[in-house]
């Protein structure tokens, strides 16, 4: 099978470089308009399809991110692996600003999202004990180590819903009772969607600054944030550049299980699924439906 290599540009992550027979085209999706026409080519031999989580121009909110139609988008390219680069603040004090965290898990604590593709007229349950992709996040650490950057590997992402930054007391709580290790407002509902759409998932947070628990600091201060996201999407753009190499152009079957989510999941009765939710869930569930 093709390696299709998709990447999600967070906060300061509007475009990718160096892509041969390069053009933004309009994907169109039952789940609605997604955030952006999506970049695609061809880097190093292998297809590719960025896609920016908020538009150029940074024109949705983390709330109102259409998740549901740009990992559908994705997936009706062809798209195999998914990159998500995000920025996000750190609970930890060796994950400095500047630092790549390769997230491992997450805790959700949006509310006011669409978290799935699935529902009345055909409900599922992927398993989502392991949310990201081990194999794809190794290929993120390596390239961005090539690239010169301090990647830490692995890490809890506690997803808010934002747009305020968190209090005091969120920020000491989530870091000294729950162990999150860094803090954004985007990785869900999109994990775990790309989960429900069988593809392969990888986190990479980009430290900006220390949220607010740190005792040298107050309030996220977002002219720092800011600064350091427009360094952080350099390193970004030169990890991305090293990722064709290390997953090269055909792909075997994810020795994790990622494009083979669905094989158990869905629980709703042939004779009892809805056809107009079958008729969406056409490119996300067609190999199992
Ligand atoms: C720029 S600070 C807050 C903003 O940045 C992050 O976006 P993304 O995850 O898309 O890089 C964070 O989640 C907030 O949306
Ligand atoms: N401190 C923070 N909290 C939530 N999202 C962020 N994105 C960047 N920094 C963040």
């Amino acid at each position: 099978m093709d390696t299709v290599i998709g990447i999600i540009g967070g906060s300061g992550v509007y475009e990718i470089d160096g892509l041969e027979e390069a053009r933004w085209q309009d994907v169109s999706s039952p789940w609605g308009t997604p955030s952006d026409q999506v970049l695609t080519g061809r880097l190093g031999g292998v297809n590719m399809a960025f896609l920016p989580r908020h538009g150029r121009g940074h024109v949705h909110a983390p709330s109102d991110v259409p998740y549901r139609a740009n990992i559908d988008a994705l997936k009706r390219l062809g798209v195999t692996d998914v990159i998500s680069v995000s920025a996000c603040g750190s609970f930890r004090e060796d994950m400095a600003p500047g630092d790549f965290v390769i997230v491992d898990q997450f805790i959700d604590r949006t509310f006011a999202r669409a978290k799935s593709f699935f529902g009345s007229g055909c409900v599922a349950h992927v398993g989502f004990a392991h949310p990201t992709c081990p194999r794809l996040s190794a290929a993120c650490t390596v390239s961005a180590r090539a690239a010169g950057v301090t990647v830490h590997e692995g890490g809890t992402y506690l997803a808010m819903e934002g747009p305020q930054f968190s209090t005091l007391a969120e920020s000491r709580m989530y870091r000294d009772q729950w162990g999150a290790d860094v803090i954004g407002m985007t990785n869900m509902p999109e994990a775990k969607l790309a989960r429900e759409a069988e593809l392969c998932y990888a986190s990479v947070a980009m430290v900006t600054d220390y949220d607010c628990w740190h005792p040298d600091h107050d309030e996220v201060d977002v002219a720092q944030v800011i600064a350091t996201l427009t360094g952080n999407g350099d390193k970004a753009r030169r990890m991305v550049a090293g990722l064709p190499a290390l997953l090269g152009a055909n792909r075997a079957p994810c020795p994790h299980g990622c494009d083979r989510a669905l094989d158990m999941a869905i629980m709703t009765a042939p004779d009892k699924r809805d056809p107009t939710l079958l008729g969406r869930l056409d490119a996300v569930a067609g190999r199992v439906l």
